[in-house]
This record gives C-alpha cells, sequence and structure tokens, in this order.
C-alpha cells in the first residue's frame, strides 16, 4: 500500500472514504487513468474502481503504479497497469495497441499526469520550459488522440477527462504550465466537436489546491498560503476531483461534452496563488 503520503489522502483513506455515487455507477466500464499513481490519479482509481469499474492505471514509476495495483486488487477490485511516459509516443501507441488487442478496450480515459515545477517566467531555461509543454500539452494529446483512434477503428463510444489548472485568474510561478494548460483546454473544446460523430466526450477538470505529494515541488512558505487562495479558505482534496471526474465520466456526464469543471473553492472569483511566493512589489 502506497499509505501515509506526506500530503493528501493515502490508500486506506481512499478505499473508505465516502461517496455520493451508486456503487454500480461505471459497472463493466474500463477506464484508463494516466498518472494514476500520483495523488489526484489514485483517488479516481480508486474511486472509479468502486464503482465498478475496470481501472488501468499507467505512470513512469512502478513504484508509484504497482503497490496502488496490489492495493485495490486487495480490496476486490479489477486493476492493472503499466509504467508509461505520455510524452513517448511510441509508447503510448504501444499501449493503447495492447489495452485493445489483449486487455478489452477501454472505455473512459482520464489525463491527470501532468505538472510542472515554480520559477519565475523570465528565468525559464529551454530544457525546463520544453518539460513542461511536453508533458502536459503534447503528452496529454498523444493519450487523447492514441484512445481516439481506437474508439473510431472499433466504433466504440469513448469519454475523456483531462485535469489541468485554472487558467482564467490568479495563478502564478508556472507561466509554463497555464500556457500548456490553456492549450489542452482548448485542444478538448476543439474535439469535443470533431469527435463527437464518434460518439466521444472531451471534458476538463481544473483543480484549486488540492493537497496531494505533488505539492513537494513547492516551498513550505508557498504551501501554507495555499489554503488563502480561495474565498472557503481551506484546499481541497484529491476526493474532489475525483467525486468531480467520476460526475463527467459516468451517465451523469452523457450530455456534457467541450466543458470545463473548476474545483477550486471559488478561488477563480476571489485570491491568487503565488507558487513562487508572493512578490514584494504585489504586497501592498
Ligand atoms: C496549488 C498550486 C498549484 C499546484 C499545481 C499542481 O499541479 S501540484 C502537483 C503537480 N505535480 C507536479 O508538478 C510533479 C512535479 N513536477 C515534475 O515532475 C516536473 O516539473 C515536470 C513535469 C516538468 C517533469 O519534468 P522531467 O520529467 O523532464 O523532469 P526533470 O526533473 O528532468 O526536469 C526537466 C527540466 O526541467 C527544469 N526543471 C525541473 N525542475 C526545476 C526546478 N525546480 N527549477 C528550475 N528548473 C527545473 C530543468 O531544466 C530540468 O532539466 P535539468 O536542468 O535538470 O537538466
Ligand atoms: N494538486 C494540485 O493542487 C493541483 C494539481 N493539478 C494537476 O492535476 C494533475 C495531477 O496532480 P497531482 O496528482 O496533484 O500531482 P502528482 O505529482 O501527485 O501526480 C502527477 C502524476 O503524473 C505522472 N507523470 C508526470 N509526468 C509524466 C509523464 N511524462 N508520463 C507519465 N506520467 C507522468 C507522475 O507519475 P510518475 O512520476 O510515475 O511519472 C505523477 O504521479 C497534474 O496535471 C497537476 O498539475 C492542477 C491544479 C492543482
Amino acid at each position: 500500500m502506497t499509505d501515509a503520503p506526506a500530503f493528501g489522502l493515502s490508500d486506506t483513506d481512499l478505499a473508505a472514504h465516502n461517496t455520493v455515487f451508486a456503487s454500480d455507477a461505471l459497472k463493466g466500464r474500463v477506464a484508463v487513468i494516466s498518472g494514476g499513481g500520483g495523488g489526484i490519479g489514485r483517488a479516481i482509481a480508486w474511486l472509479y474502481a468502486r464503482l465498478g469499474a475496470s481501472v488501468v492505471v499507467t505512470g513512469r514509476k512502478p513504484e508509484k503504479i504497482d503497490p496502488l495495483i496490489e492495493a485495490l486488487r486487495a480490496a476486490g477490485h479489477t486493476a492493472s497497469g503499466e509504467t508509461l511516459d505520455i510524452r513517448d509516443r511510441a509508447q503510448v501507441d504501444g499501449f493503447w495497441a495492447r489495452q485493445w488487442a489483449d486487455k478489452g478496450g477501454a472505455d473512459i480515459l482520464v489525463n491527470s499526469a501532468g505538472g510542472q515545477f515554480p520559477q519565475a517566467a523570465i528565468d525559464f531555461s529551454p530544457k525546463g520550459w520544453n518539460a513542461v509543454i511536453d508533458t502536459n500539452l503534447n503528452g496529454t494529446w498523444n493519450m487523447m488522440q492514441a484512445a481516439a483512434l481506437k474508439w473510431r477503428e472499433f466504433e466504440h463510444p469513448g469519454s475523456i477527462v483531462n485535469i489541468v489548472v485554472v487558467t482564467t485568474h490568479g495563478l502564478y510561478g508556472v507561466a509554463h504550465s497555464m500556457a500548456a494548460r490553456a492549450g489542452v483546454i482548448s485542444l478538448s473544446q476543439s474535439v469535443a466537436v470533431e469527435w463527437a460523430p464518434y460518439n466521444i466526450r472531451t471534458n476538463c477538470i481544473a483543480p484549486g489546491a488540492i493537497e496531494t505529494e505533488g505539492w513537494n515541488v513547492y516551498s513550505p512558505a508557498a504551501r501554507a498560503a495555499y489554503p488563502k487562495t480561495n474565498p472557503m479558505m481551506r484546499v481541497g482534496t484529491a476526493w474532489d476531483i475525483a467525486e468531480a471526474s467520476a460526475f463527467l465520466s459516468a451517465a451523469s456526464g452523457n450530455f456534457i461534452t467541450g466543458e470545463v469543471l473548476t474545483v477550486d473553492g471559488g478561488g477563480q472569483h476571489w485570491g491568487e496563488t503565488w507558487t513562487t511566493g508572493k512578490p514584494d512589489y504585489f504586497d501592498v
């Protein structure tokens, strides 16, 4: 079990957390979750499995994925996984080919793989910029297109949820990620139309400050300010995102496509998040 993470919910928490959904809300569905070993992806894997889905978790590090699969199976759920770098198109295509050839295809894709490092934009190195764009924009696209090609080939309906960030207001020190995620949102809105004839829905979730192990890249001072970045004056949990994602993936989302569901405690309307710490210039 990947228990007792430094930040966020443990497998024990996720196995027992209350849910508003019926236990068969995703019965018989196969859900692929990229970044499934991370904080939000792991919560999504637990919730979807508990709602009856067979979950397939992917990520680069087997040490994050393997214990999760073991824990899900020990709890009686159907789970499998593969190591996969979403930036590597050949790996992505190979994964989707195997998923359809040997593992029963897929109905749902959740792209939770992603991330960035906090730095003032003026100091970005070309390599750092490219790493974040490649991960969040190209990597997400690789997974989306590879999934959609299979859904078109097999004339099978599909649903995609992309986990992005709030790009409209108030998140600073991660301009590379803002650029990439704005790209993912626009892309998702475009293909929501283009792929509607294939019965593929594409939506995004924009989380606010959600306490997960992904917060390790932020300084203690930056993290300490996160609860005050929204009018609810607290941070959210990975479960908040998992339930929003389930809403979009399950039948409750059947008439929703091209949407961005913001789950940020109202932070898009009030508050600001400085991942690098707030510069004195703005501290008036
Ligand atoms: C509430 C707040 C909002 C929260 C939002 C969240 O999403 S939270 C949760 C989200 N979770 C996460 O965000 C997960 C954590 N994030 C990551 O894993 C990475 O940021 C990644 C997504 C870019 C992966 O990149 P990768 O696999 O390629 O890893 P790599 O290590 O090889 O880096 C490549 C290059 O990037 C550069 N560079 C990297 N770090 C720094 C830095 N601190 N400083 C400066 N530059 C940095 C550097 O150029 C480096 O190359 P070098 O110079 O070393 O040869
Ligand atoms: N937590 C928060 O406050 C917020 C999070 N988000 C976004 O939500 C998503 C999930 O975040 P969260 O769970 O908190 O972060 P985590 O860092 O816990 O999880 C992200 C996961 O993505 C995986 N990943 C990163 N790069 C790649 C890659 N190239 N190929 C495959 N997998 C990759 C990592 O797995 P591995 O290391 O094994 O590759 C990691 O487990 C991210 O996109 C994040 O930016 C958005 C807003 C706020």
